[in-house]
């Protein structure tokens, strides 16, 4: 005979994480039963957003011992340790706002790790009731040339222009400290019922708080994840040509330089140098790109036994 606790832990099941603490994991069932996983041995390789196997360890308890395959992941990483923020997202709105700065280089980050990722992207100007904001706006000008979609709200007044892009999607929500994310999921998350991931009162305080992403759904269809604060998106697990193919407007001009290997920083012939003189590609984003590759170049040359 054996007790209903070994039965128990025979039972595999699927579910979706919902919330990554780090260590600990929240998953839900099919039945949208909640459970706390860790996952099986040392590994820390699921995400927010992931599908995955579970072995049931208690009535509430699992340990995840598959993660399915992904359509996709954003992560950031520098030349320590990688943080993956999120999986199988349809979108991700980057949230920016004119205080208490403008980081148009965190931008230009998150904007590449998207592009990277193959992850359609919004970037959402949050707090326009602000005087600063106009200022902000004509600077995001730049990239809805590019083809990106901007859009300006406030999670403190009008979260409405946000509304429609978020219908029917799973949106990762990404934004440095600050910007106003905190805010914009309590004006999208009305009540309480709409937190996928309720916990008990220690997580909830504990240290993981500033450090998990989260899943919210708003409606049957609509759904948010979303992520810690952080100041500076790494790049370090992304390839120089990565880089490049992750500048939509450097595309048409990508293959065409006078040399294969070229980085379009200072090589005769390089046409997205020439396409940047014309004015078909902005000084700005240039030199960004430009800067990234030398940071780039010296952080892998000082850690040359990073895992490729
Ligand atoms: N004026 C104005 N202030 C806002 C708006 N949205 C957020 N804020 C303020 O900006 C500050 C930061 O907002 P949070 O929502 O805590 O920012 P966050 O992005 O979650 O920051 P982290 O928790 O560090 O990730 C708070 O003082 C908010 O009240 C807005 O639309 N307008
Ligand atoms: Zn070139």
């Amino acid at each position: 005979m054996t007790t209903r606790r070994e039965r128990e832990q025979q039972v595999v099941v699927e579910g979706r994480v919902v919330a990554d603490f780090g260590r600990e994991f929240l998953v839900e069932l099919a039945d949208r039963r909640q459970i706390v996983c860790t996952r099986k041995g040392k590994r820390q390789d699921a995400a927010c957003g992931d599908f995955v196997e579970v072995k049931l360890t208690g009535s509430a308890q699992g340990s995840i011992i598959r993660v399915g395959t992904r359509r996709n992941l954003l992560f950031r990483s520098d030349e320590w340790k990688e943080k993956m923020l999120a999986a199988n997202v349809d979108q991700v709105v980057i949230l920016v706002a004119p205080k208490p700065v403008f980081s148009e280089a965190f931008l230009n980050l998150s904007l590449v790790a998207c592009e990277a990722a193959r992850i359609p992207v919004v970037i959402a100007l949050n707090k326009s009731d602000l005087p600063e904001h106009a200022a902000t706006l004509a600077s995001l000008k730049l990239y809805q040339k590019i083809g990106y979609l901007v859009l300006s709200m406030s999670a403190k007044s009008d979260i409405a222009p946000l509304m429609p892009h978020l219908e029917g999607q799973l949106t990762l929500l990404v934004g440095q400290s600050g910007v106003g994310k905190s805010k914009t999921v309590n004006a999208l998350v009305l009540s309480d019922v709409a937190r996928v991931g309720e916990l008990t009162a220690s997580r909830e305080t504990g240290a993981h708080t500033t450090t998990f992403s989260r899943m919210y759904r708003l409606d049957k269809d609509t759904v948010i994840i979303d992520t810690p604060g952080f100041q500076s998106f790494g790049l370090f697990h992304l390839t120089e040509d990565q880089i490049g193919e992750a500048m939509p407007e450097f595309r048409p001009f990508l293959g065409t330089c006078k040399f294969n290997d070229c980085a379009h920083r200072n090589e005769p012939g390089c046409k997205v140098i020439e396409a940047a003189s014309r004015g078909e590609i902005k000084a700005e984003r240039l030199s960004f790109y430009q800067v990234l590759i030398e940071q780039h170049r010296e952080l892998h040359e000082s850690h040359p036994d990073w895992k490729k």
